[in-house]
Protein backbone atom coordinates (compact mmCIF):
# COMPACT_ATOMS: atom_id res chain seq x y z
CA UNK A 1 0.00 0.00 0.00
CA UNK A 2 0.81 3.54 -0.77
CA UNK A 3 -0.45 6.26 1.64
CA UNK A 4 -2.30 9.03 -0.33
CA UNK A 5 -0.23 12.37 0.54
CA UNK A 6 -2.84 14.71 2.94
CA UNK A 7 -0.64 17.67 1.00
CA UNK A 8 -1.15 20.62 3.48
CA UNK A 9 0.15 23.46 1.32
CA UNK A 10 -2.96 22.47 -0.86
CA UNK A 11 -5.26 22.38 1.71
CA UNK A 12 -3.89 25.61 3.12
CA UNK A 13 -3.81 27.22 -0.20
CA UNK A 14 -7.46 26.21 -0.26
CA UNK A 15 -8.30 28.06 3.28
CA UNK A 16 -6.62 30.88 2.82
CA UNK A 17 -8.89 31.30 -1.11
CA UNK A 18 -12.13 31.23 1.23
CA UNK A 19 -10.84 33.67 3.52
CA UNK A 20 -9.74 36.35 1.42
CA UNK A 21 -13.55 36.73 0.62
CA UNK A 22 -14.45 37.08 4.14
CA UNK A 23 -11.73 39.27 4.76
CA UNK A 24 -12.45 41.39 1.51
CA UNK A 25 -16.37 41.78 3.44
CA UNK A 26 -15.29 42.70 6.33
CA UNK A 27 -12.89 45.84 4.80
CA UNK A 28 -16.17 46.34 2.76
CA UNK A 29 -17.70 46.87 6.64
CA UNK A 30 -14.83 49.40 6.98
CA UNK A 31 -13.04 46.32 9.74
CA UNK A 32 -9.49 45.86 9.10
CA UNK A 33 -8.31 42.86 10.58
CA UNK A 34 -4.20 42.77 11.68
CA UNK A 35 -2.00 40.48 12.74
CA UNK A 36 0.54 41.10 15.87
CA UNK A 37 3.73 39.01 16.49
CA UNK A 38 5.78 39.19 19.07
CA UNK A 39 9.35 37.11 18.67
CA UNK A 40 12.14 36.66 21.43
CA UNK A 41 15.74 35.61 19.99
CA UNK A 42 17.04 34.58 17.12
CA UNK A 43 16.12 30.75 17.02
CA UNK A 44 16.18 29.82 13.11
CA UNK A 45 13.49 27.64 13.33
CA UNK A 46 10.79 30.51 14.87
CA UNK A 47 12.35 33.36 12.88
CA UNK A 48 11.14 31.16 9.93
CA UNK A 49 7.89 30.69 11.06
CA UNK A 50 7.32 34.54 12.15
CA UNK A 51 8.45 35.28 8.64
CA UNK A 52 5.91 32.86 6.74
CA UNK A 53 3.33 34.06 9.06
CA UNK A 54 4.12 38.12 7.66
CA UNK A 55 4.04 36.66 3.93
CA UNK A 56 0.61 34.51 4.71
CA UNK A 57 -0.80 37.98 5.89
CA UNK A 58 0.29 40.11 2.79
CA UNK A 59 -0.94 37.06 0.88
CA UNK A 60 -4.75 37.56 1.92
CA UNK A 61 -4.79 41.28 2.70
CA UNK A 62 -4.00 41.21 6.48
CA UNK A 63 -1.93 43.93 7.74
CA UNK A 64 0.55 42.97 10.45
CA UNK A 65 3.12 44.09 12.44
CA UNK A 66 6.02 42.43 13.57
CA UNK A 67 7.63 42.80 16.92
CA UNK A 68 10.99 41.46 17.54
CA UNK A 69 13.32 41.23 20.94
CA UNK A 70 16.69 40.18 21.25
CA UNK A 71 17.64 36.83 23.07
CA UNK A 72 19.33 39.44 25.95
CA UNK A 73 15.64 40.83 26.25
CA UNK A 74 14.36 40.70 30.34
CA UNK A 75 11.31 38.93 31.32
CA UNK A 76 10.16 42.89 32.05
CA UNK A 77 11.03 44.06 28.32
CA UNK A 78 9.02 40.76 27.08
CA UNK A 79 5.87 42.28 29.49
CA UNK A 80 6.38 45.73 27.62
CA UNK A 81 5.72 44.61 24.55
CA UNK A 82 2.68 42.39 25.44
CA UNK A 83 1.39 45.20 27.08
CA UNK A 84 1.63 47.40 24.29
CA UNK A 85 0.35 45.08 21.99
CA UNK A 86 -2.85 44.35 24.68
CA UNK A 87 -3.24 48.40 23.53
CA UNK A 88 -2.43 48.91 20.37
CA UNK A 89 -5.52 49.56 18.10
CA UNK A 90 -4.06 48.38 14.59
CA UNK A 91 -3.36 44.52 16.07
CA UNK A 92 -6.81 43.17 16.36
CA UNK A 93 -4.74 39.39 17.45
CA UNK A 94 -1.29 38.39 18.16
CA UNK A 95 0.73 35.58 19.32
CA UNK A 96 4.06 35.15 21.21
CA UNK A 97 6.35 32.59 19.02
CA UNK A 98 6.68 30.15 21.09
CA UNK A 99 9.26 28.98 22.61
CA UNK A 100 10.49 31.71 24.45
CA UNK A 101 14.22 31.44 25.78
CA UNK A 102 14.96 30.15 29.06
CA UNK A 103 14.63 32.96 31.93
CA UNK A 104 11.40 33.67 30.80
CA UNK A 105 7.47 32.63 31.82
CA UNK A 106 6.04 31.27 29.11
CA UNK A 107 2.31 30.58 31.39
CA UNK A 108 2.72 33.85 32.48
CA UNK A 109 3.38 35.89 29.53
CA UNK A 110 0.61 33.98 28.20
CA UNK A 111 -1.82 34.90 30.93
CA UNK A 112 -0.80 38.61 30.23
CA UNK A 113 -2.11 38.45 26.85
CA UNK A 114 -5.64 39.94 26.38
CA UNK A 115 -7.85 36.88 25.63
CA UNK A 116 -9.97 39.11 23.40
CA UNK A 117 -6.96 39.86 21.33
CA UNK A 118 -4.92 35.94 21.70
CA UNK A 119 -4.78 34.63 17.52
CA UNK A 120 -3.70 31.39 18.70
CA UNK A 121 -6.21 29.95 21.21
CA UNK A 122 -3.03 29.72 23.94
CA UNK A 123 -4.41 32.45 26.49
CA UNK A 124 -5.67 30.00 29.57
CA UNK A 125 -9.02 31.37 29.42
CA UNK A 126 -9.33 30.17 25.77
CA UNK A 127 -8.22 26.77 26.41
CA UNK A 128 -10.17 27.07 29.73
CA UNK A 129 -13.25 27.74 27.26
CA UNK A 130 -11.87 24.97 25.19
CA UNK A 131 -12.19 22.70 27.76
CA UNK A 132 -15.48 23.92 29.05
CA UNK A 133 -16.96 23.60 25.84
CA UNK A 134 -17.34 19.58 25.27
CA UNK A 135 -20.15 19.84 22.89
CA UNK A 136 -20.85 23.58 22.50
CA UNK A 137 -20.32 25.83 19.51
CA UNK A 138 -16.42 27.17 19.30
CA UNK A 139 -16.82 30.57 19.88
CA UNK A 140 -12.69 31.11 20.93
CA UNK A 141 -9.88 31.14 18.96
CA UNK A 142 -8.61 27.28 18.72
CA UNK A 143 -5.26 26.41 18.97
CA UNK A 144 -3.54 26.31 15.57
CA UNK A 145 -2.20 23.09 15.06
CA UNK A 146 -4.86 20.92 16.50
CA UNK A 147 -7.62 22.93 14.51
CA UNK A 148 -5.02 22.54 11.22
CA UNK A 149 -4.98 18.90 11.50
CA UNK A 150 -8.44 18.59 12.30
CA UNK A 151 -9.29 20.65 9.28
CA UNK A 152 -6.94 18.89 7.06
CA UNK A 153 -8.24 15.31 8.33
CA UNK A 154 -11.92 16.48 7.64
CA UNK A 155 -11.11 18.22 4.03
CA UNK A 156 -9.45 14.81 2.80
CA UNK A 157 -12.96 12.79 4.43
CA UNK A 158 -10.55 10.48 6.79
CA UNK A 159 -13.56 9.21 9.45
CA UNK A 160 -12.80 10.98 12.68
CA UNK A 161 -16.26 9.98 14.88
CA UNK A 162 -15.48 6.75 16.93
CA UNK A 163 -12.12 6.16 15.55
CA UNK A 164 -8.80 5.31 18.31
CA UNK A 165 -6.10 8.67 17.84
CA UNK A 166 -3.10 8.25 19.64
CA UNK A 167 -1.20 11.32 20.17
CA UNK A 168 2.53 11.27 20.31
CA UNK A 169 3.56 14.24 22.88
CA UNK A 170 1.61 15.94 25.30
CA UNK A 171 2.75 19.98 24.58
CA UNK A 172 0.74 22.79 25.24
CA UNK A 173 0.75 23.53 20.86
CA UNK A 174 -0.07 20.24 19.95
CA UNK A 175 -0.82 17.21 22.05
CA UNK A 176 -2.75 19.12 25.17
CA UNK A 177 -5.20 20.54 22.96
CA UNK A 178 -5.78 18.29 19.99
CA UNK A 179 -6.86 15.92 22.81
CA UNK A 180 -9.45 18.14 24.17
CA UNK A 181 -10.56 19.20 20.41
CA UNK A 182 -10.73 16.01 19.20
CA UNK A 183 -13.08 14.40 22.12
CA UNK A 184 -15.29 17.13 21.78
CA UNK A 185 -18.95 16.00 21.00
CA UNK A 186 -19.29 16.66 16.98
CA UNK A 187 -15.95 15.12 16.32
CA UNK A 188 -16.07 12.06 18.45
CA UNK A 189 -12.57 10.43 18.76
CA UNK A 190 -11.26 8.14 21.74
CA UNK A 191 -7.56 10.01 22.06
CA UNK A 192 -4.68 7.70 23.46
CA UNK A 193 -2.54 10.91 25.05
CA UNK A 194 1.39 9.56 25.02
CA UNK A 195 4.54 11.23 25.81
CA UNK A 196 8.33 10.85 26.65
CA UNK A 197 7.62 8.44 29.97
CA UNK A 198 5.27 6.13 28.26
CA UNK A 199 5.86 3.04 28.49
CA UNK A 200 6.40 0.61 25.54
CA UNK A 201 4.84 3.63 23.33
CA UNK A 202 4.97 1.03 20.16
CA UNK A 203 2.03 -0.83 21.84
CA UNK A 204 -0.24 2.41 22.31
CA UNK A 205 0.85 3.18 18.77
CA UNK A 206 0.41 0.11 16.27
CA UNK A 207 -3.58 0.44 18.36
CA UNK A 208 -3.92 3.57 16.27
CA UNK A 209 -6.50 4.28 13.47
CA UNK A 210 -5.18 7.81 13.70
CA UNK A 211 -1.67 8.77 14.39
CA UNK A 212 -0.46 11.97 15.23
CA UNK A 213 3.21 11.90 16.29
CA UNK A 214 4.61 15.68 17.67
CA UNK A 215 7.61 14.88 19.85
CA UNK A 216 10.64 16.13 17.65
CA UNK A 217 12.12 12.84 17.82
CA UNK A 218 13.75 12.33 14.16
CA UNK A 219 12.18 9.05 12.47
CA UNK A 220 10.75 7.79 16.41
CA UNK A 221 8.18 6.31 14.56
CA UNK A 222 9.08 2.46 12.40
CA UNK A 223 6.83 1.41 9.59
CA UNK A 224 5.88 -2.39 11.86
CA UNK A 225 4.65 0.44 14.29
CA UNK A 226 1.78 1.34 12.52
CA UNK A 227 -1.49 -0.80 11.84
CA UNK A 228 -2.05 -1.11 7.59
CA UNK A 229 -4.04 1.60 6.41
CA UNK A 230 -4.24 3.83 9.29
CA UNK A 231 -3.90 8.00 8.89
CA UNK A 232 -0.38 9.21 9.96
CA UNK A 233 0.35 13.20 10.87
CA UNK A 234 3.62 14.20 11.34
CA UNK A 235 3.85 17.11 12.82
CA UNK A 236 7.66 16.89 14.36
CA UNK A 237 10.03 19.06 12.70
CA UNK A 238 13.85 18.75 13.79
CA UNK A 239 16.56 20.69 11.37
CA UNK A 240 19.13 18.58 10.33
CA UNK A 241 22.70 20.44 9.12
CA UNK A 242 24.47 18.83 6.58
CA UNK A 243 28.20 19.36 7.99
CA UNK A 244 30.12 19.31 4.52
CA UNK A 245 27.34 21.71 2.82
CA UNK A 246 25.94 23.74 5.99
CA UNK A 247 22.56 23.11 4.41
CA UNK A 248 19.56 22.52 6.70
CA UNK A 249 16.83 19.53 6.29
CA UNK A 250 13.97 19.54 8.01
CA UNK A 251 12.90 15.77 8.88
CA UNK A 252 10.01 14.45 10.74
CA UNK A 253 9.13 12.16 13.67
CA UNK A 254 8.17 9.88 10.87
CA UNK A 255 10.12 7.13 9.33
CA UNK A 256 9.33 7.90 5.45
CA UNK A 257 8.95 3.75 4.75
CA UNK A 258 5.51 4.49 6.98
CA UNK A 259 3.83 5.69 3.82
CA UNK A 260 4.17 2.06 2.18
CA UNK A 261 2.08 0.74 5.45
CA UNK A 262 -0.44 3.94 6.27
CA UNK A 263 -3.56 4.39 4.17
CA UNK A 264 -2.86 8.58 4.27
CA UNK A 265 0.14 9.87 5.46
CA UNK A 266 0.72 14.37 6.59
CA UNK A 267 4.68 14.26 6.16
CA UNK A 268 6.90 16.99 6.71
CA UNK A 269 7.77 19.16 5.37
CA UNK A 270 4.38 20.31 3.88
CA UNK A 271 1.64 18.79 5.82
CA UNK A 272 0.72 19.94 9.43
CA UNK A 273 2.94 22.70 9.16
CA UNK A 274 1.34 25.04 6.39
CA UNK A 275 -2.10 24.37 7.99
CA UNK A 276 -0.88 26.08 11.27
CA UNK A 277 -0.47 29.01 9.57
CA UNK A 278 -3.78 28.84 7.59
CA UNK A 279 -5.56 28.06 11.36
CA UNK A 280 -3.86 31.46 12.82
CA UNK A 281 -5.47 33.60 9.61
CA UNK A 282 -8.83 31.88 10.26
CA UNK A 283 -8.17 32.73 13.86
CA UNK A 284 -7.96 36.46 13.15
CA UNK A 285 -10.70 36.52 10.68
CA UNK A 286 -13.63 34.62 13.26
CA UNK A 287 -11.92 37.56 15.94
CA UNK A 288 -13.07 40.30 13.47
CA UNK A 289 -16.26 38.81 12.18
CA UNK A 290 -17.16 38.07 16.02
CA UNK A 291 -16.52 41.43 16.80
CA UNK A 292 -18.64 42.87 13.93
CA UNK A 293 -21.97 40.39 14.88
N1 LIG B 1 2.77 30.80 19.37
C1 LIG B 1 3.01 29.64 18.77
N2 LIG B 1 4.23 29.09 18.80
C2 LIG B 1 4.44 27.93 18.17
C3 LIG B 1 3.41 27.28 17.45
C4 LIG B 1 2.12 27.87 17.45
O1 LIG B 1 1.15 27.35 16.87
N3 LIG B 1 1.97 29.06 18.11
N4 LIG B 1 3.67 26.13 16.71
C5 LIG B 1 5.04 25.77 16.45
C6 LIG B 1 5.72 26.50 15.31
N5 LIG B 1 4.86 26.97 14.22
C7 LIG B 1 4.07 28.02 14.39
O2 LIG B 1 4.33 28.93 15.11
C8 LIG B 1 5.00 26.43 12.91
C9 LIG B 1 5.72 25.30 12.66
C10 LIG B 1 5.92 24.87 11.34
C11 LIG B 1 5.38 25.60 10.28
C12 LIG B 1 5.63 25.23 8.87
O3 LIG B 1 5.07 25.85 7.99
N6 LIG B 1 6.46 24.24 8.62
C13 LIG B 1 6.82 23.91 7.27
C14 LIG B 1 8.33 23.98 7.15
C15 LIG B 1 8.83 25.38 7.32
C16 LIG B 1 10.34 25.50 7.28
O4 LIG B 1 10.88 25.40 6.20
O5 LIG B 1 10.94 25.72 8.33
C17 LIG B 1 6.33 22.52 6.93
O6 LIG B 1 6.18 21.69 7.84
O7 LIG B 1 6.11 22.30 5.75
C18 LIG B 1 4.65 26.71 10.55
C19 LIG B 1 4.46 27.14 11.84
C20 LIG B 1 5.89 26.04 17.70
N7 LIG B 1 5.67 27.36 18.18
Amino acid sequence: MTATTLDGVATAAAVKEELRERIAALKARGIRPGLGTLLVGDDPGSQSYVAGKHRDCAEVGIESIRVDLPATASEEDVMAAIIALNTNPDVTGYIIQLPLPRGIDENAMLELMDPDKDADGLHPTNLGRLVLGVGGEITSPLPCTPAGIVEMLQRYDVPISGKHVVVVGRGLTVGRPLGLLLTRKGLDATVTLTHSRTANLESYVRRADILVAAVGVAGLIKPEWVKPGAAVLDVGITRVVNEETGKARLVGDVDPAVGEVAGHLSPVPGGVGPMTRAMLLKNVVDAAERVDS
